[in-house]
């Protein structure tokens, strides 16, 4: 594996959560991979998570990190041929090949800005680290997709399957803030590549993900239909992609409560994390045996080691 931003870098899922099984019975178990290995994780938004989780899991690699948050720094310029005479003090060029001198793992956090779709579809930062950097790239979240919290989530579905091709419902929720598709589409991909369950997606109209991510024949805006009979809840704001950013107050009672969870098959509740309570899920579901929430974040610890591991030869 020389990077990891898509599950096209994952061709194949269960030797991965394979891997990530291992390392979650016996978390040292491979400590020699890392041996003399630098991390870097530089973000250039916040992160609880995803930045412990995936220290966590280089450090049982046997790895050194360095995390380094972006704004803190040197502005940073991605247009190729930009005249720096503005608020940038230092093209991604030489960033990444500065970067690329002192580590051999670069993993990185960039959001979407939300203003110009084409831009953020094309994954601009990422991509740009990617073809400056020198050594094996690793996403922990771009503007389109946020691979390590889609194969924690297979992990955690895995364990908590009790049907081979369980319902798995991945429902649009209200949020007061812009918040990016990428979690959504990211957990459509590998759900889809994956194929060990059965997808649909609830939104309002207005909210369908882009198609190449969700295909309009498993999209709903009936939410209480699609929970019938759901085994797993997956819950998550985005904005909108068709009028690119967009959010709205007026969605009607999209809130994830007891009584639509009473429609499913007894499922269980997840989300990425961090989660708006009583907005996004009511503290009633959140609170309940049936919620998954830690268990996803104990998974992104694993799902961060099965990837490195990898990269390191593992
Ligand atoms: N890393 C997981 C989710 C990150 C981000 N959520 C957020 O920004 C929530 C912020 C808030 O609730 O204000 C998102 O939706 O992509
Ligand atoms: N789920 C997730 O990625 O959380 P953080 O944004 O806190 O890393």
């Amino acid at each position: 594996m020389q990077q990891f931003l898509s599950v096209a870098d994952a061709p194949d899922i269960n030797a991965l959560l394979e891997k990530a099984r291992a390392h979650k019975a016996n978390p040292f178990g491979q400590h020699h991979l890392g041996k003399q290995k630098m991390v870097i994780n530089l973000f250039f938004n916040p992160s609880l998570r995803t930045r412990i989780s995936t220290e966590k899991a280089a450090r049982q690699l046997g790895c050194d990190v360095i995390t380094y948050d972006a704004g803190g720094g040197w502005g940073i310029e991605f247009e190729d041929g930009a005249v720096m005479n503005l608020n940038t003090a230092e093209h991604v060029r030489e960033a990444a090949g500065v970067l690329s001198q002192y580590c051999d793992i670069l993993c990185v956090r960039s959001f979407p800005g939300l203003k110009d779709r084409e831009a953020d579809y094309r994954d601009q930062v990422m991509q740009a680290f990617v073809r400056h950097a020198t050594v094996p790239v690793v996403s922990l979240e771009s503007a389109t997709r946020h691979p390590l919290q889609s194969l924690a989530d297979c992990l955690t579905i895995a364990e908590h399957r009790t049907k081979s091709r369980p319902k798995v419902v991945l429902t649009w929720a209200p949020h007061p803030r812009q918040l990016p598709q990428c979690v959504a589409n990211s957990f459509a991909e590998w759900m889809l590549a994956w194929g060990e369950v059965d997808l649909t997606i609830a939104n309002p109209e207005g909210f369908d993900l882009a198609p190449a991510f969700a295909p309009p024949a498993i999209v709903t805006h009936d939410q209480r239909a699609a929970f019938a009979g759901a085994d797993f809840i997956y819950a998550k704001n985005w904005s909108a992609y068709t009028d690119y950013g967009a959010t709205t107050a007026d969605c009607g009672d999209w809130t994830v409560d007891e009584a639509k969870m009473a429609l499913t098959n007894d499922a269980h509740f997840m989300h990425c994390l961090p989660v708006r309570r009583n907005v996004v899920v009511s503290d009633g579901v959140i609170d309940s045996k049936r919620s998954l929430v830690l268990q996803q974040a104990n998974n992104r610890t694993w799902a961060a080691q099965a990837v490195l591991g990898t990269i390191l030869g593992g």
